[in-house]
């Protein structure tokens, strides 16, 4: 994993302490050598969405790269008294030498597709469950609800300002790169700029204006030193009897005359439908009707939508402590589940029974496409295939529980989801940089129909298998009942 500028830093033993010692165990077994296949999937989009976004890929990359155990990591793991001398002598050598793929940053993902796929040495492949998962279950989450209020305030701005009240440091930095891939204009978070080059930006405290004996003072002193710059914070006594009079009176005294205009206000509490739609008219009356109003105040996507029906004059809005924490569903709940193991460089499918349909996973080795209608551009389905079909110019894809719904599907173009991204260990994959990868995001949405877009009983995606995928699913669920 990278820290957040790049520079690296080494998280191998970030992993759940199973995964070492099944490793101890598969090396005591001989088993060391065993190829296995691993899918990370998802089972539900967070806040019954009908899409998620893909995040995490470039610190997933990151991390993978710097894998390796220091001898400070084997004393200590000697000493647990657990392990024998030959399996931390391989660990003491470990070098990551697995192939990964990946569906790349910013696309819309669905349940049970296969997000990542490791396939290498079954120690390997299972050391690094607990990371992959944690990386894109995090930022995929935030970027997700992030996309979920950018899309709530229709072409306004969002600034994500959750720093001060986000799950650690990590979780404000990656979720800011989250937040950001999801369609955020920017965040509050300075290190955000610094190491992903996301624009910080920000206004005022209540504190600035508690500062000064009286209000107009604290605005005075402001727009003194940013008279191009100058933004107010107005509600911190009485919004509409002194906080917009006393910034329009600053306006002109200090901003005007010095040759600028007026950047906005922020109102951070009450009625902000109402107190916008007055502020509006007071600064219009004013002669600033270029001056912005941003709001913020414990804001998320339905709150923007309310407001935004009640005819609110809102330009931009800030976003915290929602969005940062994904406070409505905060758990991605993506998992990485052996889909296959190899036998004599045979690939052999593995499937994982549940009495809960839903959770029987997908077996074998496997590729994710996505079918896009020619000339809309629309996206028409995803289909999971076994990883050697290919997908023709006439093609039929079926509901793979009900099987009789069938539709032949013809005047599509098919792109391949699964990206590889590691080849032997070795990192094959330039991720692109994230203005390029928030680009990509709000057009791959906008692939997608309105009716998979809304917030509310959002129509179901079609996510099909291959015939050869449900044939193999098939087989192995009749021979396990047999077992
Ligand atoms: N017009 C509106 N319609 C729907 N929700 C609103 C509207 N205006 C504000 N809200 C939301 O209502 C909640 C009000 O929060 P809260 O109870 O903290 O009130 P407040 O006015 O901010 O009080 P305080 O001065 O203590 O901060 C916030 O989540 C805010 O975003
Ligand atoms: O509500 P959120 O969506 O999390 O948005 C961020 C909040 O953080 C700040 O308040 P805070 O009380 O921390 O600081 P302040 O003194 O500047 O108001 C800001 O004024 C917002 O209300
Ligand atoms: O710049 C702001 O206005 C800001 C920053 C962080 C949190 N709340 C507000």
């Amino acid at each position: 994993m990278g820290d957040a500028d790049g520079k690296r830093m080494n998280l191998t033993m970030l992993t759940d302490f199973y995964e070492i010692t099944m490793g101890n165990g598969y090396f005591q077994n001989k088993l060391q050598d065993k190829i296995a296949y691993f899918d990370m999937f998802f089972r539900r989009v967070p806040d019954g969405g009908g899409f998620a976004v893909m995040a995490g890929v470039e610190q997933l990359i990151l991390y993978l790269q710097e894998l390796s155990f220091t001898d400070a990591d084997i004393e200590f793991l000697s000493k647990k008294n657990l392990f024998n001398e030959e399996f931390l002598n391989y660990l003491r050598h470990f070098r990551f030498s697995c192939d990964v793929w990946a569906v790349p940053e910013g696309t819309p993902i669905f349940p049970n597709e296969p997000i990542v796929t490791v396939r290498g040495p079954i120690i390997e492949a299972q050391l690094v469950e607990t990371m992959i998962l944690l990386t894109i279950n995090h930022q995929s989450l935030i970027a997700t609800k992030a996309n979920r209020i950018v899309r709530a305030a229709q072409g306004r701005a969002v600034v994500e300002f959750g720093s001060r009240r986000a799950q650690g440091y990590d979780g404000a930095m990656f979720g800011a790169r989250a937040a950001f891939i999801g369609g955020c204009a920017g965040s509050a978070c300075t290190i955000a700029e610094r190491d992903f080059a996301i624009p910080a930006v920000g206004t005022m405290a209540h504190s600035w204006v508690q500062t000064f004996d009286h209000e107009i003072d604290a605005f005075r002193a402001y727009a003194r030193t940013y008279p191009e710059n100058c933004l107010l914070l107005v509600d911190t006594y009485n919004v509409l009897k002194s906080g917009i009079p006393n910034a329009i009176q600053v306006f002109n005294e200090e901003v005007v005359t010095r040759g600028f205009r007026p950047k906005g206000i922020r109102i951070d509490s009450g009625d902000i439908a109402y107190l916008s739609k007055k502020a509006r008219k007071m600064l219009d009356d004013a002669g600033f009707p270029d001056c912005k109003i941003l709001v913020s105040n414990s804001l998320d996507e339905y709150i923007i939508r309310d407001i935004l029906v009640q005819g609110a004059e809102v330009d931009s809005f800030g976003v915290g402590e929602r969005l940062i924490t994904s406070k409505s569903e905060p758990v991605f709940g993506g998992v990485y589940k052996l889909v296959a193991i190899e036998d004599n460089g045979q690939v052999i499918p593995k499937i994982k029974l549940s009495e809960n349909v839903e959770k029987i996973t997908l077996p074998g080795r496997k590729q994710l496409w996505r079918l896009f209608e020619q000339g809309s551009g629309k996206a028409i389905a995803d289909v999971i295939t076994l990883a050697d079909e290919t997908i023709d110019e006439t093609y039929v894809i079926f509901d793979p529980v009900h099987t009789w719904k069938r539709k032949t599907v013809t005047g599509f173009f098919a792109k391949k989801l699964l990206i590889q991204i590691f080849d032997k260990g070795t990192c094959v994959y330039k991720n692109p940089d994230l203005k390029t990868i928030q680009n990509y995001c709000r057009q791959q949405i906008e692939t997608l129909w309105d009716e998979v877009l809304r917030f509310e009983n959002p129509h179901n995606y079609y996510v099909d298998l291959s015939q050869a995928l449900w044939d193999v699913r098939e087989k192995l669920l009749v021979d396990c009942s047999v077992k």
